[in-house]
């Protein structure tokens, strides 16, 4: 077994704490990858699950990890990170906010244990929660925060990032300060928007509930998180992100006149800032943003048929970027809207109408 002296090497076992949907998919990624896991929970059902599902293995009650993964809800990482940091090892966490823990353990730990802590966010994840929504593949290509405070050892640094590529991740550096801003912006201030936007739905009738299409869909997928976990994200970055809701404040009140105006000049204006938002979201694997364009698709509603459809979309050898199924309220089919390169759609609409499949953009 490992000293949990860093090396800068990462070699395992890796002691993963908290086998819920972020711990898990992390198992099972190092897994993949042949590493040893160790896995612990409060709740020992979800270890059970998290090893039947291949994460790793019950953790040892003695031993000393090489690197500790803290992925329990906010209010607990500091504890459990001063625990782990205790015992010798290299200790990240995967919390959402990173500049609250960082100061919750500083006053918990001595400089040098606190040298091999390293915090970490990936940004990825689901509004699901517990070790059966974990995927093998959750970080592939996502962005996943690295930020180390000053007093980090760099050899602890580069064994968190070697965990991040191991994971199918990209790394960036950024201080916690830094970090908490750009969640703040990019995930924080989104989801309560998108909360803003489901929770107006109460209100509707089910007659009217019946027309909903794709783009309320699009605008409320987060809201159906966990409120507990996002209540708690939210709080522990509650000074930048109440910084942002006022500014908000402010543009709903430009809004509401720009709507109410005779002129819709300024509401043009409005949205096309909502464009210019839109097209500066990076692409895939943190490259710039791709133009993409829809193929629609009809599926009958049989088993065999998606995968029918996805060996075809292979074999012309056409890159799926984005997908989506909608089901038909009167008919049993599924319309699936494949988002492609906006040059390769055509080829793909033409390709798929020559082997039989109804498909349009
Ligand atoms: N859900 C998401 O999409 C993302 C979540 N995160 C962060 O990852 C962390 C975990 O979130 P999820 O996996 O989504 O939540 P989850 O609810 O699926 O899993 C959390 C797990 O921690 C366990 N737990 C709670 N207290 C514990 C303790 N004191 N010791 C050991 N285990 C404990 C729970 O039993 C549960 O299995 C959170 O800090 C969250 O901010 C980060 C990126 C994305
Ligand atoms: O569901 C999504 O699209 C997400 O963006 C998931 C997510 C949720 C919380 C995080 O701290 C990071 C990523």
């Amino acid at each position: 077994m490992a000293d949990g002296s860093p090396t800068g090497r990462l070699t395992g076992p890796l002691h993963v704490i908290g086998a819920g949907l972020l711990g898990t998919s992390l198992g099972l990624a190092a897994r993949r990858q042949g590493l040893e896991v160790w896995l612990s929970d409060v709740n020992p059902e979800h270890v059970r699950t998290a090893v039947s599902l291949g994460a790793g293995e019950p953790a040892p009650t003695d031993g000393v990890a090489q690197l500790v993964v803290v992925a329990v809800p906010p209010v607990h990482i500091a504890e459990v990170a001063v625990a782990a940091l205790a015992t010798g090892a290299v200790v990240t966490d995967i919390g959402s906010v990173k500049a609250q823990p960082l100061e919750q353990i500083s006053d918990h730990v001595d400089e040098a244990d606190l040298a091999r802590y390293v915090g970490s966010h990936p940004m990825a994840g689901s509004e699901r929660s517990g070790p059966l929504a974990a995927s093998a593949s959750l970080f592939d290509g996502r962005p996943w925060a690295v930020t180390p405070h000053v007093h980090a050892d760099p050899d602890a640094v580069t064994l968190v990032e070697e965990l991040v590529a191991l994971s199918g991740a990209s790394a960036v550096r950024l201080s916690p300060v830094e970090h908490d801003l750009a969640v703040a912006r990019t995930s924080h201030l989104p989801h309560l928007l998108a909360v803003l936007a489901a929770g107006q739905l109460t209100d509707a009738v089910p007659e009217h509930l019946s027309l909903s299409g794709q783009g309320v869909r699009d605008v409320t997928r987060v809201a159906a998180g966990d409120p507990d976990l996002y209540g708690q994200i939210i709080r522990a970055n509650a000074g930048v992100v109440g910084e942002l809701l006022r500014s908000l404040r402010g543009q709903l009140d430009e809004l509401i006149d720009a709507v109410g105006a005779g002129s819709s000049d300024d509401l043009v204006e409005i949205l096309n800032r909502g464009v210019s938002g839109t097209r500066i979201i990076p692409g895939k694997h943190g490259g710039a943003p791709i133009e993409t364009g829809p193929v629609y698709v009809l599926v009958p509603d049989h088993p065999g048929e998606l995968a029918r459809l996805f060996g075809d979309i292979g074999e012309i050898g056409v890159n799926v970027e984005d997908l989506r199924i909608d089901h038909d309220p009167g008919r049993l089919v599924g319309l699936v809207e494949l988002q492609v390169e906006a040059s390769a759609a055509e080829r793909l609409r033409s390709a798929l109408e020559a082997r039989n499949w109804t498909a349009h953009r």
